[in-house]
């Protein structure tokens, strides 16, 4: 297949990056810290997320070039009184790794500065040539604050387009959240969805070697009968917007807000019909909030544009250049 070995050690990468974000998020939830709006657990989250999946590509692919586009760089680690917390996600980052046995063993423990350049290897500004990896190491950090969403969001571009895309959701239900905003808490938790080129969208639990399986998005004709997602957050997303629109296109159910490009993992697999985004002026979109989404939702079938009808366009660099909304 195309891609295989990308999409192997792509699919590795997500998933041990998931598993140092549920860590952080379960010490988060356990503790009482999380009211106190200390950021630093997730700060500790995304910047050892993004080292893991860094290290994991880096080694796997063993690519002369290697590029790698992501939302997180080092320099506020490099800053005075950030010692102990670099020394957090190093352990952490090495406990993770030292957990993974299809690893080959690993010489000897990273160390920090190990770790601040893995967080630096995801400093490249993508573009319309060769081959550009996109990495969001957590999607939806407001959700995974909560205790809700969020998503490891790792895309491959080839020559500007998207030839593969893995979601890890950890806190997704793996059986269709269609129909209610709040899971049971006894729902099985914690998807993998991952698609390449034209070889469809497959979702596997996050923690077991269950079967994959191939989803499609929804089949839904009526608006009436949809229903769509559209972010948890008021700030991220025009929510007057998306319901007057919704409610054009005659759609009766309610919005299902989430956060994160778990949206796009559920839409993939036909929870919902519609996505709907739409930043407040002048926001400007980044890449690595979509591309992985993006290639989910299309491989399954589905279609995804900006506000104008136009494909999105992922060769200009971090940004992307938008008609008002997704
Ligand atoms: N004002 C804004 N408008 C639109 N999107 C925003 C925003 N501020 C932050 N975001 C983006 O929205 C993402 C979360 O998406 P969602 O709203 O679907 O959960 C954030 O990703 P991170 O959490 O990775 O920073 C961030 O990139
Ligand atoms: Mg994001
Ligand atoms: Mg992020
Ligand atoms: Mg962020």
């Amino acid at each position: 297949m195309a891609y295989g070995k990308e999409l192997d050690a792509a699919k590795k990468a997500a998933s041990l990056a998931a598993r140092l974000c549920q860590k952080v998020q379960k010490a988060l939830l356990q503790s009482d810290v999380q009211s106190k709006s200390d950021k630093s657990p997730v700060t500790v989250a995304d910047y050892g997320s993004q080292a893991v999946v860094s290290l994991l590509l880096q080694r796997e692919l063993s690519s002369v070039l290697f590029s790698l586009v992501a939302e997180e760089d080092s320099a506020d680690l490099r800053k005075d009184g950030s010692q102990d917390i670099l020394e957090r996600i190093t352990k952490l980052v090495n406990d993770t790794l030292a957990t993974e046995d299809l690893l080959k063993p690993i010489d000897s423990t990273l160390s920090t500065d190990d770790i601040l350049r893995a967080i630096d290897c995801g400093t490249s500004e993508g573009g319309p040539n060769g081959r550009h990896w996109v990495l969001d190491p957590i999607d939806g950090t407001k959700g995974f604050l909560r205790g809700d969403q969020y998503a490891v969001a790792l895309g491959l571009l080839e020559e500007g387009k998207v030839v593969l895309g893995v979601l890890a959701c950890p806190n997704l239900p793996l059986a269709s959240i269609a129909g209610n905003n709040n899971s049971s808490s006894s729902d099985e938790k914690g998807c993998l969805f991952y698609a390449t080129i034209g070889s469809g969208t497959y979702m596997q639990p996050l923690d077991s070697n269950s079967e994959p399986v191939k989803v499609h998005v929804s089949s839904v004709e009526n608006p009436a009968d949809a229903s769509f997602f559209e972010s948890f957050e008021g700030a991220h997303s025009l929510h007057d917007l998306s319901s007057s629109i919704a409610n054009k296109l005659g759609v009766k159910a309610p919005p299902v807000r989430i956060d994160s490009q778990a949206k796009y993992g559920a839409l993939s697999r036909g929870d919902g019909a519609i996505y709907l985004r739409f930043p407040h002026k002048g926001y400007r979109e980044k890449i690595w909030d979509h591309v992985a989404g993006a290639i989910v939702v299309t491989e399954a079938g589905g279609i995804v544009t900006d506000a104008g009808g136009k494909a999105l366009d992922f060769s200009k660099g971090k940004y992307l250049d938008l008609d008002t909304g997704i």
